[in-house]
């Protein structure tokens, strides 16, 4: 059963929107920031992650987004290029402000934190200006990062956008991205992601970023509840992820989909989330069963989270189905059936 129909004629396959930044990543993992003196750069920020590993998947991917006007706003220009990522709606910052940079710290194979230098961030200067209906009614899907909600200019140019898609039936794909940096108060948080929620076609999030977007609207709901809520809003698809615990999709129709995590042996852990994306939403707009997206979303998200670098080590399409087939063979089937 296919719960969402894109339309096929369309060039794009999806329009990302929101943070690009850079991720500084230590070399000399397994210690704290304290500590640590050696980082590899990489392209960051979660859309843009995503960005890179559905363009590695294939599919043909346009960024919506602001840089800084340097070497860095560069180098991250350049690497989408590489990439095949349509940069010609990502425009630079005038008036100095910065690419967000994200030094990460890796513990240990189960403890990560990442800190995020925001302060003016480029991303957030993305305004109205920047977003034309012609782009987005020429795409199949646009995903939404929540982070790009957090402040004005960015917060208006995302719901103009979230117009022109509504207006266009370019489905909308709500990443709830929770990030605390640049929000004013958790009201905020709650008032704009359920703003986008209330709209979007699919909804991917945790256990608690549906606890933030829920927080004015009846807290404290189970998984069942929060899926029901927002597919009788008009969602067909509401994706809630647990971490090491697997993840579900509920669709609207009142079914629900489980995958359990692919063992791997973990380097860090973060990264995962925006692996899963990539590959549930290249399922989805390939046409595949759901139990597939899923699985596909899952094994790439193991992969991530085997990897040092989250964009620079996204896979191939016909990587992930091979590590879906080894993975089978030594462990079994990973789909949670009832
Ligand atoms: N240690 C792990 N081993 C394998 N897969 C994992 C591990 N931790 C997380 N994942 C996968 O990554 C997905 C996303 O992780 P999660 O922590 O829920 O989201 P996010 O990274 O966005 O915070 C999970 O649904 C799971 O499939
Ligand atoms: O999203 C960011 O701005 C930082 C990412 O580039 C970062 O590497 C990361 O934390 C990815 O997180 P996840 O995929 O949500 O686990």
């Amino acid at each position: 059963m296919k719960y969402i129909e894109f339309d096929q004629s369309r060039e794009m396959d999806i329009i990302l929107l929101g943070r690009v930044t850079i991720d500084f990543n230590p070399l000399d993992y397994y210690k704290s920031l304290v500590e640590s003196e050696t980082f590899r750069k990489y392209v960051g920020g979660s859309p843009a992650n995503i960005a890179v590993g559905m363009a590695r998947l294939g599919k043909k991917c346009g960024f919506l987004g602001k840089v800084s006007d340097d070497q860095f706003g560069r180098f991250v220009v350049e690497y989408f290029e590489k990439e095949g990522i349509d940069t010609s709606r990502i425009s630079k910052c005038e008036h100095g402000e910065k690419l967000g940079l994200t030094f990460t710290e890796i513990l240990s194979p189960t403890e990560s934190s990442i800190l995020m230098y925001r302060n003016q961030a480029a991303d957030l200067q993305l305004s109205v200006a920047d977003i034309d209906e012609e782009y987005i009614k020429n795409s199949k899907a646009l995903l939404i990062s929540g982070t790009a909600l957090a402040m004005s200019p960015s917060r208006e140019a995302t719901l103009k956008a979230l117009q022109f898609a509504k207006k266009n039936n370019t489905k909308v794909i709500f990443d709830i991205d929770y990030r605390e940096y640049n929000w004013a108060s958790r009201d905020d948080m709650a008032i704009y992601y359920s703003i986008v929620a209330h709209q979007s076609d699919i909804i991917i999030g945790s256990r608690e970023e549906f606890d933030i977007t829920e927080a004015l609207l009846d807290p404290g709901r189970d998984d069942h509840t929060t899926a029901k809520y927002w597919c009788d809003q008009g969602s067909r698809i509401v994706v809630i992820k647990h971490g090491k615990e697997g993840s579900t999709a509920y669709t609207y129709d009142g079914n629900d989909y489980s995958i359990k995590p692919f063992p791997v042996k973990a380097l860090k852990g973060f990264g995962g989330g925006d692996g899963y994306a990539s590959s549930f939403l290249y399922g989805l707009l390939e046409g595949y069963e759901i139990i597939e997206c899923l699985e596909m979303g899952s094994a790439q998200a193991a992969m991530l989270i085997a990897s040092h670098g989250c964009s620079a080590d996204m896979p191939s399409a016909e990587a992930v189905k091979e590590f879906i087939r080894e993975s089978k063979e030594k462990y079994g089937d990973m789909v949670a059936r009832a």
